[in-house]
Formats: C-alpha cells, structure tokens, sequence
C-alpha cells in the first residue's frame, strides 16, 4: 500500500468514526479534557512510521531547564513518510470528526507547525510541567488542541516519557497517560491545561508525531494570551521558582510587544531548497 497523507487520514477516519465513546471521554468534569485512541493504525504502518524516524543526532536539540529533547519541524528533510503522518492528521475530514469529539469550534490545522512535527526522546529527556503557548505566531488564533501520537514499539510505562497531565495543578499528584506503540492523545490547550512529559528512564527512543490544532477561537469561556509557561515538579521547588520567573517575564515582554521579540525557528518553511 502507498502510504500517503489520504491513505493515512483514511484509516484515522474510520478508526475515530466507530468510537462513539470518545465524546464522552474527551469532556469528563474535573480534569483536562482529553481522550486517547490506541490501535490506530495496522500494527505493520504504525512501525513502518517509527523506522522512518531519524537517529537523534540528525534532529535538533531543545535543552535547557524546561526541557531536554529532540524536534524535527523542517519535515522534508527526512524520510516522506513522516510529512505524510503528519499531514494526514491535518486531513480536512479528520479535523471535522475530531471537532465533533472535542466539541471545539472551526478549528483549522498548523500547516507550518509552529510547534509540531515530530519529537524524539531518549534516555535522560524530559518536558517540565508546562501550559502551551496561547495563540499562534500572529496572535491571531488560538491554539486549542494538540494530538500527540505514540510509535514506539513495546514502550513499558516503566521506560518513563510517559505523557502527564496536571488535572488539579502541578502542586497535586499527575495522570498518566502511557505513551504507548499505536496510542493517539487528544488533549486540550487552554489556560489549565498542564501537562508534562516525565523522564525517561532506559535506552531507546520514544517517538512522537504531533500536530497543533488553533482556532479563533479560545477554549474556554473567556479571552486569554500568555507564552509558554514552565513549571517545576513538585519534587523541583527552586527550579519552579526560576521557570516562574523565566515564564513571568516573557509573558510581559510578549504582552507590551505583542510579537515575538526573535523570530521562532520552529516553522516548516515549505519554499526552503
Ligand atoms: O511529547 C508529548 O507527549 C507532549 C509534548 C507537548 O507537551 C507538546 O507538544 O505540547
Ligand atoms: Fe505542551
């Protein structure tokens, strides 16, 4: 089978029509709202898209307090099957039954992932608790979905980088949420909605494809605007103090210069060569 964008939203299509539970699960009270998806593809594409991922050293690497990881977003430099992954979940059909699941409103997918595309990560890597960015580059949607979609094969909960979501604050004890082979997550952004990845913990290479969705949108009830916002641990309570200040003065800078004040470099330029 080729394996292209509208082969792939295909099966995603048809995978996310006959579970008519999600709904449900997406919008329980008292937590993020999220749902997730396993099985999503055949198990045979679903490691053909994990074996086309790049060795680490070919990805760049976001490290600092914040985070430790690897991220691709110029995807044509890389294996065409994973534009295609990505792509297809920005399927017009797809972003209509995924709206109809969240409840979210004229949602319209990030063609430039500002943040998206693919991330790796290994041994030692970890994202801190953290809220997303509010909008988009512009500021004119905002970003108000992320689907994060797991390929690596037999990842044990035990191998860490599992994905954590902060349902009462990152003072309260976490959701797991296993980040595992054929796993697709649907999870709200919002002014809650904190989430992080915890680190991982053995050899090999947790793999992720994600993808942003945005909207004029704002998923609550009420405007907001802040940066992306990183917090410590619980167990971290000076690194917390020094990512609040981090994330407290960026958001004053960004709110008196209402763009950004060093062009972001995580965009897929598609007229690049
Ligand atoms: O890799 C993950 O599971 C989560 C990544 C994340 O926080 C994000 O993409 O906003
Ligand atoms: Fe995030």
């Amino acid at each position: 089978m080729n394996l292209n964008r509208a082969n792939l939203a295909d099966i995603i299509l048809e995978k996310l029509s006959l579970r008519n539970d999600l709904k449900g699960e997406f919008s329980l009270k008292g937590r993020i709202n999220s749902c997730y998806i396993d099985d999503v593809f055949p198990e045979e594409i679903a490691l053909e898209i994990y074996n086309a991922f790049p060795s680490p050293e070919e990805m760049a690497v976001h490290k600092s307090l914040r985070e430790n990881k690897r991220i691709a977003a110029q995807m044509d430099l890389y294996n065409p099957l994973l534009e295609e992954i990505v792509f297809a979940f920005q399927d017009k059909r797809v972003v209509k039954i995924v709206e109809e699941i969240t409840g979210i409103e004229q949602m319209t997918p990030d063609e430039h992932l500002y943040a998206g595309g693919i991330s790796l990560m290994a041994n030692g890597n970890f994202l801190n608790p953290h809220l997303d960015n509010s909008h988009d580059n512009d500021r004119e949607n905002y970003r108000v979905l992320n689907l994060l979609y797991y390929v690596t094969p037999d990842w044990d909960v035990k191998n860490g980088g599992n994905l954590e979501l902060w349902d009462k604050g990152t003072k309260n004890p976490q959701r797991v949420i296993h980040s595992k082979f054929n796993r697709l997550v649907l999870m709200i952004t919002n002014k809650s909605s904190y989430h992080s990845v915890s680190k991982v913990v053995s050899e090999g290479k947790r793999c992720c494809v994600s993808n942003y969705y945005f909207s004029k949108k704002p998923a609550e009830n009420e405007e907001y605007f802040h940066v992306t916002s990183f917090y410590g641990r619980p167990e971290e309570p000076i690194k917390n103090l020094i990512l609040k200040a981090d994330s407290t003065l960026r958001n004053l800078i960004r709110k008196v210069t209402k763009k950004r004040v060093v062009e972001t470099k995580h965009i897929y330029k598609k007229d690049k060569k």
